[in-house]
């Protein structure tokens, strides 16, 4: 029935204030009102309009991506919306394309390696967009390893110019987003060669298509790298190839804040230290884990929601069937997903609050929390967009049969996020760089250099090491204090014990090599801790609102004890808890099921997440999923017909068994 809510006895049901927890999640107030205004803002306009992604041709779908795009920077111009509304609008259109790559890559990457006076000539176009620019840095033959990167960009100090080279196919850029057919302009990373000497891989703006007709510029070979991963989802995005001919660029067109070329073609490193760097992959980064929180609550606003809608079983004499929500496996799987959007988004709030820290540390010349700023972003990168993909395929699969069509919104969901494990650094191999920061770490141990930050409990190794978990009774694990040290004793229990695996080895990166599988999992628990404590420290502080804070201590240590439970291996073979302190651990988390079954759907309705964004049938407000099912159904162009198209070529001959004779 349309214009009732077949959710109202669920919401009913809620032990807290829904608009104070919107404000949790949001942020801030300011930040709530931002979201909810530009989300309904675009959730209205039928130039936003998605529902019909899924049916349209790449061509169509791309020549769509491009109308809503220019459209959603006309609207950003005429009604003058700050940088932050422009965000949102770009996060509610809700289809990749171009201007990711545009605002997320390109603007930062000059931001963070241009000269003083290459931010003012080239961010002054690319604000206004009468450039249009992408990242190219992958290639064919490499991605993770981006010293094994080919392009060259070698200087020719009587023309002062650089020529950009791509000597193999393996050097081809592929995979650059926007590249493909939109964008005038790059970041090309290539090798640096002057005086016939590799400096190794720099940055270069490089102009790649005219910007009368958009024709490549001679010199330069472009184009799409073809169909991704799903139908709609990412191919909306022109994801690139592109090989150089020996064009040359200007000598000013290298990003010389880091090293430069002078006129006679001299290379010198700037005493800007190359760390600055780090700054920028910290807010690249920063941006990743909250897209996760983000992306991981849609998915869980969807299953809550239909998995309250749905019944299955348990009838008797007649009576109403079980909500599937009730049962407690269900509740065992969607819980700890809905428990880590909640933990996402605040350590990705942390994130923020981390990447102004360095940026004033950065200012003042203070570069020693660098290196574990930039450890801690990684690994968090890596750890919430993992766990977020799994996440959304395992909503999908709470939804049943209905979860695997397209309009329950999940299947284009995790097609346009999955790439989220391996853009921006492959997951496994920043878990790696977090082993690498935690074995240096480690290896400082009691050498007077205290370690700071997210690894300041490696400070406290004696203790941890020797302390035993003084959990008795199943509420224990509702102790703050007892939870963390579990994890940080896990956590510094494993990377001791690869430390000194690795030290057995006399070559150490034989032994790393050899380590490889241990150390990502030392990454992993380091990671969750981080993800841990941030969560506590957000409950431990002032939350404002009725009932808030006690929902978010039910979902902390629901996200907690699931870790524990699911790593419970870990936990055992490092000592940091017993058999018996785990079995109080699942004992708990039990308990706290219960209590959040009642507010589970307030508390997905606390994303404040429109139908539009949402794009589910499933995870519709009004729980109206069966009637909407069907109208979804009736509008597929095959049933346009009652017969199908091929119907007398095939379906009838068949029956009929009237086949044109075979010719051998
Ligand atoms: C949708 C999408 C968008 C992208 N957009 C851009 C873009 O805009 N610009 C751009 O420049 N690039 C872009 N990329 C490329 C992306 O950054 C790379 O694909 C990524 O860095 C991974 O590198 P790779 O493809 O070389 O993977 P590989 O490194 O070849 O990974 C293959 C496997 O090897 C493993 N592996 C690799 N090295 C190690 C190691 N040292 N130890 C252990 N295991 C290892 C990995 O874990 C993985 O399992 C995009 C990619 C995708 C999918």
């Amino acid at each position: 029935m349309e214009g009732v809510d077949h959710l109202a006895d669920e919401r009913n049901k809620a032990e807290f204030n829904v608009d104070d927890m919107k404000i949790i999640w949001a942020g801030s107030r300011h930040a709530f009102d931002v979201s909810n205004r530009i989300s309904r803002f675009v959730a209205t306009d039928p130039v936003f309009e998605k529902s019909n992604r899924a049916l349209m041709t790449r061509k169509e779908l791309f020549k769509n991506t491009l109308k809503k795009s220019v459209y959603a920077w006309k609207i950003i111009k005429e009604l003058r919306l700050s940088d932050e509304e422009g965000i949102k609008l770009r996060i509610f259109m809700d289809q990749p394309g171009f201007l990711d790559l545009h605002w997320g890559m390109f603007v930062p990457a000059i931001k963070g390696q241009g000269t003083e006076e290459q931010q003012q000539k080239w961010l002054s176009l690319a604000n206004k967009m009468q450039i249009i620019g992408c990242y190219a840095q992958t290639e064919l033959g490499h991605g993770s390893n981006v010293q094994g990167l080919e392009t060259t960009a070698t200087f020719d100090p009587k023309t002062d110019q650089f020529i950009m080279h791509s000597p193999t196919q393996t050097s081809s850029k592929w995979w650059p987003g926007g590249l493909g057919k939109v964008s005038t302009h790059a970041v090309v990373y290539a090798r640096l060669i002057t005086n016939g000497k590799d400096h190794g891989v720099h940055g270069f703006i490089v102009q790649l298509r005219s910007l009368d007709d958009h024709s490549p510029l001679p010199g330069i070979t472009i184009g799409d790298i073809g169909m991704k991963f799903g139908n709609g989802a990412y191919n909306s995005m022109d994801n690139g190839f592109l090989m150089f001919n020996q064009f040359r660029i200007p000598r000013d067109q290298m990003l010389m804040r880091l090293s430069k070329v002078t006129r006679e073609g001299k290379y010198i490193a700037s005493d800007v230290p190359r760390q600055l760097v780090y700054g920028t992959m910290v807010s690249v980064r920063q941006t990743i884990v909250s897209k996760a929180s983000d992306a991981l609550a849609r998915a869980v606003c969807i299953a809550t929601r239909y998995s309250a809608v749905r019944r299955q079983f348990g009838s008797e004499n007649g009576g109403i069937e079980t909500q599937v929500i009730d049962y407690k496996t269900q509740q065992n799987r969607l819980f700890p997903l809905l428990a880590s959007a909640y933990a996402f988004r605040f350590v990705g709030e942390w994130l923020k609050w981390l990447y102004t820290d360095v940026t004033q540390r950065l200012e003042a010349s203070d570069f020693v929390t660098l290196p574990e700023a930039h450890a801690c972003t990684a690994g968090l990168k890596s750890m919430t967009t993992s766990a977020t993909s799994d996440g959304i395929e395992e909503c999908r699969k709470l939804c049943g049969g209905h979860g695997y069509l397209w309009c329950s919104g999940l299947p284009e969901l995790f097609a346009v996020y999955v790439p989220a494990c391996t853009y921006e650094g492959d997951n496994v191999v920043l878990q790696l760089q977090v082993a690498r920061f935690l074995m240096k770490t480690v290896s400082q141990l009691g050498s007077g250099k205290a370690p700071a930050g997210t690894t300041a409990y490696m400070g406290r190794a004696q203790h941890l090491l020797q302390c035993r978990s003084g959990v008795q009774k199943a509420e224990d694990w509702l102790n703050p204090s007892m939870v963390l040290e579990a994890f940080e004793s896990r956590a510094l229990r494993m990377a001791i014990t690869c430390a000194k695996n690795l030290s057995k080895f006399e070559n150490q990166e034989q032994g790393f090599s050899e380590l490889l599988a241990d150390l990502v999992e030392a990454a992993i628990a380091h990671c969750q801790l981080i993800v841990v404590s941030k969560f506590i420290a957000k409950i431990e502080g002032e939350i404002e609102g009725k009932g808030v804070k006690k929902q978010l201590k039910n979902l902390c240590y629901i996200y907690a004890l699931h870790l524990l439970h699911k790593h419970l291996g870990d936990f055992l073979s490092t000592n940091s808890v017993t058999p018996e302190q785990a079995s109080l651990a699942s004992h708990q988390l039990r308990s706290l099921y219960s209590q959040v079954r009642p507010n589970a759907v307030a508390l997905v309705d606390a994303f404040d997440y429109t139908d539009h964004y949402l794009g589910s049938v499933l995870g519709r407000y009004d729980g109206n999923v069966y009637p909407k099912l069907f109208e979804e159904a009736l509008k597929d162009p095959l049933n346009d017909s009652v017969v199908p198209d091929g119907y007398h070529e095939y379906i009838r001959p068949l029956i009929k068994q009237n086949f044109p004779s075979a010719k051998l």
